[in-house]
């Protein structure tokens, strides 16, 4: 069976992505859009049409204006973009998120993919709230370090400016609005009922993202160890072939002394951490979760999202 896909930004640094992990696949046919066309409403709308899968790799409102075009039934479009990750008709594109989440990308044709930050947060702090440690209400905070490939063409090609300015050479906090884009998606998949206070850190470096959760065991259920909150991780991935729920206090982390925020470049895969002090007297933990935002924080969840729907290996070309 071959499935024929169309890339709808395909020029950009997601669509880009996608296109080297289709390029080696013997089921799919790659419609591609004239380069002089690729902004022209009427060619997008008769490629977006004749897909089986549409991939949407633009800005939001470009994402919203695709999704219009689209009145073929057999159409199935994976959205990268923040424009539907908590609309009404989509599917969060989060396989690992809980059980039947498989199932319901598969039965859907819109799919909305979650935000780089979005996913890492989401894939630690989930198994929690779900397992009932952590409350619904609790008051969460969240930071990300991220490489500029996070920011799309425009912040690559401000990093990549010869000479670099000096203020980009040192890592630079943002969304100190307190009102980032992936909040929503945040809340709404993992229960939280109030958003968390997220900073986001930009760094000079191409690719590679870590989100660390800092909890005070007493936010948590009475009683919980970092025991417990390793193992709710460790139980709700079980399985999972992206998903590597690492020993408790990395002993190769730890030893290092420093993390590693680029070590599952070029994978699909998250990592997730539990840190916590060796005598566990300050009733502490550090969740991270890592990642690579061109990975599964973007390409390479598109195109897992596409395995599920058509129902062919999950992670058919995926590393
Ligand atoms: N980079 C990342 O790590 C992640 C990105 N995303 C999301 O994926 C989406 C794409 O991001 P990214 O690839 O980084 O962005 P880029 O800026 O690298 O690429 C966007 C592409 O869309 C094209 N485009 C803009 N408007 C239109 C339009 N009206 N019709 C057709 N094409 C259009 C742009 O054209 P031109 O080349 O002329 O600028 C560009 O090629 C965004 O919504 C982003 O937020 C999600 C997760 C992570
Ligand atoms: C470094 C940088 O700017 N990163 C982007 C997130 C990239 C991402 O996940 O984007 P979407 O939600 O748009 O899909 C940001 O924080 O806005």
């Amino acid at each position: 069976m071959t499935y024929t896909v169309f890339v709808d930004g395909q020029e950009g640094t997601t669509g880009l992505r996608i296109h080297e992990y289709l390029a080696a696949r013997g089921d799919i046919e790659v419609l591609k859009i004239d380069p002089d066309k690729r902004k022209d409403p009427a060619e997008r709308s008769r490629l977006l049409n004749a897909a089986d899968v549409a991939f949407l790799c633009l800005p939001d409102a470009a994402s919203r204006e695709a999704a219009f075009m689209v009145n073929n039934p057999n159409t199935c479009l994976i959205d990268a973009s923040t424009a539907h990750r908590t609309a009404p008709g989509w599917v969060f594109g989060l396989p690992e998120l809980a059980r039947g989440q498989r199932g319901a990308i598969q039965a859907s044709k819109r799919i909305a993919n979650p935000g780089c930050h979005a996913s890492a947060f989401i894939l630690a702090v989930r198994p929690l709230v779900d397992a009932g440690l952590l409350p619904h209400d609790a008051a969460v905070s969240a930071t990300s370090i991220t490489g500029y490939s996070g920011g799309g063409k425009s912040m690559i090609a401000e990093y990549q400016q010869q000479p670099l300015p000096a203020h980009l050479g040192a890592p630079r906090p943002y969304g100190l609005g307190l009102k980032h884009k992936h909040l929503p998606e945040m809340m709404a998949h993992t229960g939280l009922t109030s958003p968390p206070v997220f900073m986001p850190i930009v760094s000079n470096f191409y690719k590679g993202l870590a989100v660390s959760v800092p909890l005070q065991l007493r936010q948590l259920k009475p009683g919980t160890t970092p025991e417990a909150v390793h193992a709710a991780l460790a139980a709700h991935y079980e399985g999972e072939r992206f998903i590597r729920v690492m020993p408790l206090r990395d002993a190769a982390t730890l030893e290092s002394g420093f993390f590693d925020v680029q070590a599952c470049n070029d994978t699909n895969r998250v990592d997730l951490f539990v840190f916590a002090s060796p005598d566990d007297k300050d009733g502490q933990v550090l969740l991270m979760s890592r990642l690579d935002n061109l990975g599964k924080g973007a390409s390479g969840a598109a195109v897992q999202a596409m395995n599920v729907h058509l129902g062919v290996d999950e992670a058919l070309g995926l590393a």
